[in-house]
């Protein structure tokens, strides 16, 4: 992964950091590394994410899927850090896959689960429940909806079910209770930062995808992590989105120029919207598509409140199409391109559109979107969030806000003693009703 901050300097834009604040901005960073480095040695929570490309042992994820590789169909039951990162990856790399189909229930709208369970061949489809603490209510309740769906159809799913889970919990209680295969979620690392373990790879393991590659490519990520944003790309991209936030850009909108990598803007954003919102502080993530947005959000972008930093992910290598010669004249320019010359062609636009309005974005490069490539973005990512995570000083791999709602849908359900659910029939009203 390559990052080109050229455009969020203040040369170019504004808000926009000049190389003297960068200059002083990286002693930070060196101290930062300091201590993820040290982290990382100590196995700390969280830190601990950052070994995953040597901890992940792929053999093991492979003899857990192995009784369900014929399989035609995987739904995956689990949310957030638990389903984003596995999603990311097969979107990612569907083209190159063995034509698993793959379902991610990661809600709980009744309409919609139902929807897929009635199109999914359940005598041919694996499930694969992952949950970090095993008690996620929406994961826990979506694997009793599809084991029902599973026994109403005759399909025994004691046969087709892997569970990666922690090492104790109500869903651990259900793998003994049933003897089915598992993995676990590693000690220390948050769901967010679970993609490079059994949590993101089983999915992938299903599909037929290459982990080995995923691993490597995270792998060779980690050995540019260094004391200098100026040497290394994880570090300049998260510093510099730090940076921008600090003057003012407090929203980041994450725009991959591939269809393939939509999903990967959505594991973005909780990413940096989970470990960074924070004590008052943090950067917002909104998610959008090149070249398909230019013509839905590009004008506010481009035009509206100064308050954002765009980032682009651009695969340099991607399949081409040709695009047909046509008889009309003023379309001629058209057939002598492909599809990728201009898709090439909206993305140089667009960041030179946003560079000639003084707009701060920062482009990260992939060579193509492979397994190798995908490794080294997730795990870029995460180390740009841990990097930005000591520069605002906030507890990165913590997510309070989250669980306060959850304690209070448990207690509005019944599911325990829980204050926060006061709050629900404390609500302020002033409705307008017709
Ligand atoms: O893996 P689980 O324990 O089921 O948690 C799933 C998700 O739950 C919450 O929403 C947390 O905020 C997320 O960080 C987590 O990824």
């Amino acid at each position: 992964m390559n990052v080109d901050i050229g455009n969020a300097l203040g040369s170019v834009a504004s808000p926009g950091i000049s190389r003297a604040a960068l200059e002083h901005l990286d002693e930070q960073v060196a101290d930062a590394h300091e201590r993820i480095e040290r982290g990382m040695a100590n196995g700390e929570h969280g830190y601990e994410a950052l070994n995953l490309p040597e901890r992940t042992d792929p053999d093991k994820i492979r003899a857990a899927v192995e009784p369900v590789a014929d399989c035609d169909a995987l739904v995956t039951v689990g949310i957030g850090g638990s389903a984003l990162g596995a999603a990311t990856i097969v979107d990612a790399l569907e083209e190159r896959g063995d034509g698993t189909e793959t379902v991610f229930l990661d809600n709980v709208d009744p309409e919609w689960v139902t929807a897929h369970l009635e199109a999914l061949p359940l005598e041919a489809t694996a499930i694969n429940v992952v949950s970090r603490s095993g008690t996620t209510a929406e994961t826990l309740a979506n694997f009793l909806v599809v084991r029902e769906a599973f026994e109403s159809a005759g399909v025994d799913w004691t046969e087709r079910t892997i569970v990666t889970t922690g090492e104790s919990g109500p869903l651990r209680d259900l793998v003994d209770r049933h003897d089915l295969p598992s993995l676990t979620v590693p000690d220390g690392v948050p769901g967010r930062y679970a993609a490079l373990s059994a949590v993101g790879l089983v999915a992938a393991a299903v599909c037929g995808h290459d982990l080995e590659a995923i691993l490597e490519g995270a792998a060779a990520e980690r050995e540019t992590l260094s004391g200098s944003l100026f040497d290394c790309p994880a570090y300049a991209y998260g510093a510099t989105a730090y940076a921008l936030d600090q003057r003012g850009a407090g929203t980041n909108a994450m725009v991959p120029y591939a269809e393939s990598l939509e999903t990967y803007a959505e594991w973005f954003a909780q990413l940096w919207a989970e470990s960074l919102g924070k004590d008052d502080l943090g950067q917002t993530p909104v998610r959008a598509l090149g070249v398909t947005d230019q013509h839905s959000q590009l004008q506010l972008y481009r035009a509206g409140p100064r308050d954002k930093l765009v980032t682009f992910v651009r695969p340099l290598e991607a399949p081409d199409r040709e695009i047909p010669a046509t008889e009309v004249d003023d379309l001629s320019y058209l057939g002598d391109a492909t599809l990728g010359e201009l898709l090439d062609a909206e993305f140089e636009a667009t960041e030179a559109s946003l560079a000639a309005a003084s707009r701060p974005n920062v482009r990260i490069e992939l060579e193509c979107v492979d397994a190798d490539e995908i490794g080294s973005l997730l795990y870029g990512m995460e180390a740009a969030c841990v990097l930005a995570g000591e520069l605002y000083g906030v507890d990165t791999f913590e997510q309070p806000a989250v669980e306060w709602a959850k304690k209070a849908t448990r207690g509005l359900l019944g599911g325990g003693e829980f204050e926060e659910a006061n709050a629900v029939t404390e609500k302020t009203t002033l409705r307008v009703d017709h």
